[in-house]
C-alpha cells in the first residue's frame, strides 16, 4: 500500500471514468442467459446468483441415500475399549464424511461380523428404501470374498478386482437391485476407490457430469511404476524452487493400511496403466482431496 500522490486525492471525474461505475441494470445477467446448467451443485457460489436474481425455488433432484456397511471380525467402534487383535473402525467414519461432503445422505449400518448370513441381512434391509450400498472389507480375493457371494447370490457382480493400486478389489454390483459398490477394508484402498469410483456413482446417480477430475500439474520428483495397473498416490501442493508455479509433491509411505498422510494430502496423484517413468516436472493428472472429497 502506498498513500495516494496529492494529484490523485481529489476526486476526478471525466465522462469514462464515471462510467465505469455505474452498475447498469442486466450487465451481469441478461435476460435468457443460462446461470446454471442442469445437474449442477448449489454450494455458495451457485447460491449467490439465485439469491440475486429473487429465484423462490429451483428444480432440484433429491440427494442421494447411501447405506454404509463396515465388515470384519476384528473391527470395535473408536472411541472405546480395544482388546488384542483388535482394531478401531475407521473406514466407516472417514467414508461417510467423503460421502457427506459429496452431497449424499447416510445411513450408518455399523459393524458385520464376517459371517455372511450377517452381512447379507444388512444389506438386503437396506436396499429398498437406499439409492447406493457401501460396505468396506470382505472382499479380498481369496477365502473370504463374502461380498462378492452375496451379491451374486442377491443379484449380478457387474466387476470385481481392478488392475488398480490401492484399490484392486474394488468390486460392483446390485444387492435386489439396489447399486453395491464393495471397497476394500484396507483404509488407503478405500479412500481411494471412493474417490475414483464411488464420487463416479454418486454422479452419475445424480444425473450430473463426474467432477474433479482431468486437472494436471507438474510432479516435484521423478516417479515410476510397472505399466497394466493406475497407480494412486497421496500428494500435496507446493512451490517450485523458484516459488514462481505450484507443483505436486507425492508424500512419503504410501501403503494401503497407512492413513497418517491422509491428513495431510491435498490431492490424489493418478498415475495411469500406460505410464512408467514420469521425471520431475513431468505433468500429473491429479484428483483434489484436500478438507473431505467434494463432489
Ligand atoms: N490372496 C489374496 N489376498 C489378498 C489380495 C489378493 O490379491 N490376493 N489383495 C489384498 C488387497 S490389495 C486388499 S486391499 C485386501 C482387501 O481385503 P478385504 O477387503 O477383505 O479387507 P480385509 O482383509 O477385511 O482388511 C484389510 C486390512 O484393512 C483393515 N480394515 C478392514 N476394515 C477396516 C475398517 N473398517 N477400518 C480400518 N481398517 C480396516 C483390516 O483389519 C486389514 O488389516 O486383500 C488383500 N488380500
Ligand atoms: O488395494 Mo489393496 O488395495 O493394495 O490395499
Amino acid at each position: 500500500m502506498r498513500p495516494l500522490p496529492d494529484d490523485e486525492r481529489e476526486p476526478r471525474c471525466c465522462r469514462t471514468i464515471c462510467r465505469a461505475h455505474i452498475r447498469r441494470i442486466g450487465e451481469d445477467v441478461v435476460r435468457g442467459t443460462p446461470v446454471l446448467k442442469a445437474g449442477s451443485r448449489i454450494g455458495p457460489g451457485q447460491l449467490a446468483p439465485l439469491t440475486a436474481l429473487g429465484l423462490r425455488s429451483v428444480l432440484v433432484v433429491p440427494r442421494p441415500r447411501v447405506a454404509l456397511l463396515s465388515t470384519g471380525n476384528e473391527l470395535v467402534e473408536s472411541p472405546g475399549a480395544l482388546e488384542a487383535g483388535l482394531i478401531y473402525d475407521s473406514n466407516r467414519p472417514m467414508l461417510s464424511r467423503m460421502l457427506q461432503a459429496a452431497g449424499a445422505v447416510v445411513t450408518d449400518l455399523g459393524i458385520a461380523k464376517d459371517d455372511p448370513a450377517a452381512i447379507a441381512a444388512r444389506l438386503v434391509g437396506a436396499a429398498s428404501d437406499h439409492d447406493l450400498l457401501i460396505s468396506s472389507g470382505g472382499a479380498p480375493v481369496g477365502f473370504a470374498d463374502h461380498l462378492t457371494q452375496i451379491i451374486s447370490r442377491r443379484g449380478y457382480l457387474e466387476f470385481w478386482r481392478l488392475a488398480m493400486r490401492p484399490g484392486k478389489p474394488i468390486g460392483f454390483g446390485d444387492v435386489d437391485d439396489c447399486p453395491t459398490l464393495l471397497q476394500p477394508g484396507n483404509p488407503l484402498a478405500a479412500a481411494a476407490g471412493f474417490a475414483l469410483i464411488g464420487r463416479a456413482i454418486l454422479a452419475r446417480l445424480e444425473s450430473r457430469p463426474p467432477a474433479g477430475t482431468g486437472w494436471r500439474l507438474p510432479v516435484a520428483t521423478s516417479l515410476s511404476k510397472p505399466a497394466g495397473r493406475t497407480q494412486i498416490l497421496l500428494g500435496r501442493l507446493c512451490h517450485d524452487p523458484s516459488g514462481r508455479s505450484t507443483v505436486v509433491e507425492p508424500l512419503p509411505d504410501q501403503g494401503s493400511a497407512s492413513l497418517r498422510y491422509l491428513a495431510l494430502a491435498d490431492v490424489m496423484i493418478l498415475l495411469h496403466s500406460e505410464q512408467t517413468v514420469i521425471n520431475g516436472s513431468d505433468p500429473v493428472e491429479i484428483v483434489p482431496v484436500r478438507q473431505g472429497f467434494p463432489a
